[in-house]
């Protein structure tokens, strides 16, 4: 029999659910309850892993990150294997097998737009389904909102912004700027020590996930073992191949009910090309950028035009409107 009941995520050692209250007559005193011994599935008992409704749940915030996310094939599947891990855990425990609680820190290395703070927010929802995180909020935060200027300012800082990421997940980009090789003295060590005890201490109710580059992160890593022991999930985001974001530019343009005609697909192709090639690339970063730019164009076109406009006008996107961006020039 598959077992459909009491899908709130179950800790061994909570007490048992008191059950449902009184019928209305009056109480009869009540024998002490004997132990606070948790109520386990028999062992008889079956979880339909795949359909109860926290793993729909979970199937549904997979399925998202696929649809929104073009390509990134390994970093879903990379979600996909820690989403199995903890649903497998989380059934373990309820027949009372005992299962070390798992350390879920993580790193996401790879350039900028490639996907991470998306993957991280779907991540934190996940990890909220699946009781982990009291809630599934992302608190982006850079050097700057945890290293402060001054003697004294890095703890309160630091602090501050894990009480804001307090049973969320706390996202630090660009983590690598923690540390700085040259500088011994650098208060941005203050603030991985603290990160490192709270990370300990907060172990069931927060999430640090450290993003970036990965080269430099593998030097933040380097440098702070303590820290690196405790990151035991390394998830890496590609650059995206042309076709992708080709793909990821088409994806946008059709979320916000725009197309692109034959020649402002080609056009777009080619900014592309060159865009690529420019400093400061930011995969689909850049394409949403693009994106913008080229919308705003089109606005200048439209209310220029000296007849009325119509549906397919407001919709589409046109090779002159992308082609006065200044790449092209
Ligand atoms: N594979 C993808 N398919 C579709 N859209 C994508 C993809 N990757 C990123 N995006 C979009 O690009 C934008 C930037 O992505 P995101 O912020 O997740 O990247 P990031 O790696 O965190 O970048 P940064 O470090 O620059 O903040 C977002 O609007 C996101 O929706």
């Amino acid at each position: 029999m598959t077992q459909k009941s009491g899908f709130g995520f179950y800790r061994p050692g909570a007490p048992a659910s008191a059950g449902a209250p009184g019928s209305g007559t009056p109480a009869a005193p009540q024998p002490e309850p004997e132990t606070a011994e948790p109520a386990y599935l028999s062992a008889d008992a079956e979880i339909d892993l795949a359909h109860d409704d926290v793993a729909t749940k979970v199937n549904e915030t997979l399925a998202r990150l696929d649809n929104e996310l073009i390509g990134l094939a390994s970093v879903k599947q990379r979600v996909r294997e820690i989403a199995s891990l903890l649903l497998v855990d989380r059934a373990r425990e309820r027949f009372g097998l005992s299962t070390s609680k798992p350390t879920l820190h993580m790193s996401f290395t790879g350039g900028p737009g490639t996907g991470k703070t998306t993957v991280a927010m779907r991540m934190a929802e996940i990890l909220h389904t699946l009781g982990y995180l009291r809630n599934a909020k992302v608190h982006a935060v850079t050097r700057d909102d945890l290293v402060g200027q001054f003697i004294g300012h890095t703890a309160p800082k630091t602090k501050e912004a894990i009480a804001k990421a307090a049973g969320g997940v706390l996202f630090i980009d660009e983590a690598y700027y923690l540390f700085r090789a040259e500088n011994e003295r650098d208060y941005g060590q203050e603030a991985i020590e603290i990160l490192l005890t709270e990370m300990e201490n907060e172990r069931g109710s927060l999430v640090v996930i450290f993003a970036g580059y990965a080269d430099r992160m593998g030097d933040l890593f380097a440098a702070n073992p303590g820290l690196s022991s405790r990151v035991p999930h390394h998830i890496e985001f590609a650059d995206y191949a042309h076709d992708e974001l080709m793909e990821i530019a088409e994806l946008m343009v059709e979320k916000e009910n725009f197309v692109f005609d034959e020649p402002a697909r080609e056009a777009f192709d080619e900014y592309l090309t060159l865009r690529r090639e420019k400093p400061n690339f930011s995969n689909a970063r850049s394409v949403r950028n693009a994106i913008e730019r080229t919308r705003l164009r089109q606005a200048r076109r439209l209310v220029a035009l000296d007849r009325p406009i119509t549906k397919a006008d407001l919709m589409t996107l046109t090779a002159d409107d992308i082609r006065g961006s200044s790449h092209f020039g």
